[in-house]
């Protein structure tokens, strides 16, 4: 005879999910750090809907990154990125990975700030340029020497990172490691968190 042998435990998502309750997870750190491989697979954990910023821009423009960087500019890219932003933090609960600049930005920096909680995907500069240097995609990079820029962007925008709620450091490791981090993070944040 067979017995089915029912694990009632709630499992790490579960937990996180429920420490979480209606609050936004949003994912910020510098180009490479893995925020849009990591939310996909924090945000199925969670059960919660999952949305890349920089996908969602390109869906509402029409255009690639490179291209609105092109035409009109980062300006006007951040201007876009924190209107779409807005929305998509007000329409949650939901799982949302920034473009690398979002958090740098004093108004959408404020944003996350009420609208969620956030997560720092904190990252060495080789692990970085090993992932970033394998695409083209990303204009801020398309710089005579990548790397560096890659290291003065770390030097300018990590005492900023390092405002978000929660650090967790990205390395050479499988990304459900990672994604797990984050949500044992979560769960432990939010434990401590009395004031919720
Ligand atoms: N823990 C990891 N191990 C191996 N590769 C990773 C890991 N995290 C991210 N990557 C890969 O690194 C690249 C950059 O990740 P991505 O999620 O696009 O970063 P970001 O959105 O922060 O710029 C992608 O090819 C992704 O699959
Ligand atoms: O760091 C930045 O300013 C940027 C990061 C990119 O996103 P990823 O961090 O997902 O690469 C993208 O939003 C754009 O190229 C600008
Ligand atoms: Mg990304």
């Amino acid at each position: 005879m067979t017995e089915t042998i029912l694990n009632l435990a709630p499992s790490l998502g579960e937990r996180a999910k429920a420490a979480l309750g209606k609050r936004n997870l949003v994912l910020v750190g510098l180009m490479g750090a893995g925020k849009s491989a990591i939310g996909r697979i924090v945000a199925q954990q969670l059960g919660l809907s999952f949305v890349d910023t920089d996908t969602e821009i390109e869906r509402v423009s029409r255009m690639s990154i490179s291209e609105l960087f092109a035409a009109y500019g980062e300006e006007e890219f951040r201007a876009l990125e924190t209107r779409v932003i807005k929305r998509l933090l007000r329409t949650g609960p939901r799982v949302v990975s920034t473009g690398g600049g979002a958090f740098i930005n004093e108004k959408t920096r404020k944003q996350i700030e009420r609208g969620g909680l956030s997560v720092w995907l904190n990252a060495d500069l080789d692990v970085l340029w090993e992932r970033v240097n394998k695409r083209d995609h990303r204009p801020l990079l398309k710089t005579e020497n990548p790397k560096q820029t890659l290291k003065d962007l770390m030097d300018k925008r990590y005492p900023i990172y390092a405002l978000a709620d929660i650090t967790v450091q990205s390395r050479d490791v499988r990304k459900e490691v990672i994604a797990n981090e984050v949500l044992t993070s979560v769960i432990e944040y939010i434990g401590k968190d009395k004031t919720q």
